[in-house]
Parts: C-alpha cells; structure tokens; sequence
C-alpha cells in the first residue's frame, strides 16, 4: 500500500486527486494539507473532495500531513511547492508535482533538491498531453524549419500563470526539435506596428475564461497547408489519474527528476 499525502488539498485539483487515490487500488490517502487559515481546516479531506469521508483531516501542518505517508502530491503554486520540497527532502519523503509557472531559477531549484529525493515534476499529468508532445517532436522533426509555429492555449477565468505550463513545454518540446532555444524564440505579444514575422519566432497566445478546463493547440503554417494538433481536457479527472499513477510509480524510484513521458515510457 502507497501511503500518499495531499497538498492543496481543498483546490480544484486536490478534490480530484483525493478522489482518484480513493478509487486506486493499493493507494491509500494519508494526509491533506492546506494553506494557514484556510476555512477547510479541521473538515475530514474525503468530504470536502465529495467522495465521502475518509478518517484524514485536512491541516496546515507538513509534520501532521506528512507522518504516516510516502509521497507528497502537490498542486498549488512554484513557491509553495518549493517550500514543500524543502520539507519533504528533510523528511525522506517523495514528490509529485504538478504546479506550474515556474521560472527557469524555480525550475533549478526543483533540480536541486531532486539529488535527495525522487520527484516527479510534470506541466500535465494527462496521457493525450503526453501523446501529444511526443507528436509535436515528430512533426516539428519531418515539416522543419519552414513551418510557421503558433500555440494558443485557453483556460479558466481563475488561473493565475500565462502561458500554461503546458504550452510552455509545448513551445520547448517544438524549439528543441527545430534547434532553437525556447526562450530566445517565444513571442508573447504583438501590437502595433511589430514588424513581419520572423522566420524562428514561436507565438504564444493565451485566452482566459468562464470554466474552461484547458486547451491546446499548436499550429504548423505552411505555404497553402496547415497543421494543427489539438488537446481539449474535458474534466480535471485525468490529470487526477495521472497523478496519482505517478505517485505510485515514484514509490520504487531513485532520487532524480522524472516525468510523465518516464512514467508513460514515451522517451
Ligand atoms: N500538471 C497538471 O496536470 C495540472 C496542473 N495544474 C496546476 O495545478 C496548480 C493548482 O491548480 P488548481 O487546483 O486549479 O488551483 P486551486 O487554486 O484550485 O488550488 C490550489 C490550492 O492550493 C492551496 N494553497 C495555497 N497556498 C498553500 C499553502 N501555502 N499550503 C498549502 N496549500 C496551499 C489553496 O488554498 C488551494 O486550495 C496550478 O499551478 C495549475 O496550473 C492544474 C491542472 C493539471
Ligand atoms: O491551471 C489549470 O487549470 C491547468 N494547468 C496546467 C497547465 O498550466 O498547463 C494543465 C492544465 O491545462 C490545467
């Protein structure tokens, strides 16, 4: 038995996580943190995730959250995750982490603390993402350099980062296949009179809104043809899954940093 603790765990995708491990054989909830002051502090964790109560309280504490359990799933936000991995070095304990909006000196700092434990850290925990990026590589690969690339990616009204963290591999996974550096060719923003576009430059737009779970499209324009790969999440349930099938993977694992593409053994 996996024992996992949840952090963020009265958040869109702390319910859902809950719910998942519950539904997952030889998975079991061992802990449910949350953010000082939160008003679900005290409340039994299943309950509040809607899947019925569970014996877990939801608290503030890492020691309390974190006693009895082996690995810490953490979706929130880069600086609380990074003061969970601090936590959760000391104490021996494994990390998945499916945050997002880290900047490269967070990402590094992630790095750093995955020489003492083994972490999973992933922009998007579903499979079709993850089949996705795979066909991003191959068809960046086959259609080159002449191709125009362009992601769009739309979410909910309350998500904090831009781009998604998804969108943000995404628009890697494309430079790295076309020999470019991400961050050199990323356009965030055209207005006015910008200028033709460049031939190396990736466009990142991003659209906000009412419930929309999370979709992405990367567009490959050519001269009289188009190429767009598209993912649409319709529930947060699959990130859930593939968080929790992380989080037993990353049970057996040695220290280092992996991700779902080492989980799905897409690489
Ligand atoms: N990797 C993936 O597959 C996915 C990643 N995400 C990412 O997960 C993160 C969370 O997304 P949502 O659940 O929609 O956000 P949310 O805002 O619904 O949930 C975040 C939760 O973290 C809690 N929190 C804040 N500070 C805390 C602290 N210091 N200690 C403990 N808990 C704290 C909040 O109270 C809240 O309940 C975002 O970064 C999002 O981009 C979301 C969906 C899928
Ligand atoms: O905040 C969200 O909701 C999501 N965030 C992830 C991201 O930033 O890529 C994954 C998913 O699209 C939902």
């Amino acid at each position: 038995m996996v024992k996992i603790a949840v952090n963020g765990a009265a958040g869109r995708m702390g319910g859902r996580i809950i719910t998942a491990i519950k539904e997952s054989e030889g998975l079991e909830l061992a802990g449910a943190l949350e953010m000082a002051g939160h008003d679900m502090l005290g409340q039994d964790a299943g309950s509040i995730a809607g899947c019925g109560p569970l014996g877990v309280t939801i608290t503030d504490s890492h020691e309390q959250a974190l006693q009895n359990a082996e690995v810490l799933i953490d979706f929130t936000f880069p600086e609380v995750t990074l003061k969970n991995l601090e936590v959760c070095a000391r104490l021996g304990k494994k990390m998945v982490i499916g945050s997002t909006g880290f900047t490269p000196e967070q990402r590094a700092a992630v790095e750093k603390f995955a020489e003492q434990i083994p972490v999973v850290l992933a922009p998007n925990m579903s499979v079709g993402v993850n089949a996705c990026f795979k066909l991003l590589k191959e068809t960046a690969k086959i259609l080159g350099p002449e191709f125009d690339v362009e992601i769009v990616e739309l979410h909910h009204n309350q998500k904090k980062d831009s781009p998604s963290g998804t969108a943000v591999r995404m628009g890697e996974i494309v430079a790295d296949a076309l020999g470019r550096d991400y961050q050199q060719s990323a356009v965030y923003h055209r207005e006015g009179m910008c200028g033709a576009r460049t031939k190396d430059e990736i466009g990142m737009q991003t659209v906000r809104g009412g419930d929309i779970v999370g979709e992405h499209t990367v567009y490959f324009i050519g001269m009289g043809e188009r190429i767009e790969i598209t993912h649409r999440a319709m529930s947060r349930d699959m990130f859930a899954r593939g968080a929790v099938r992380a989080a037993g993977w990353i049970d057996a694992q040695q220290p280092g940093i992996y991700d779902m593409q080492d989980i799905l053994g897409l690489k």
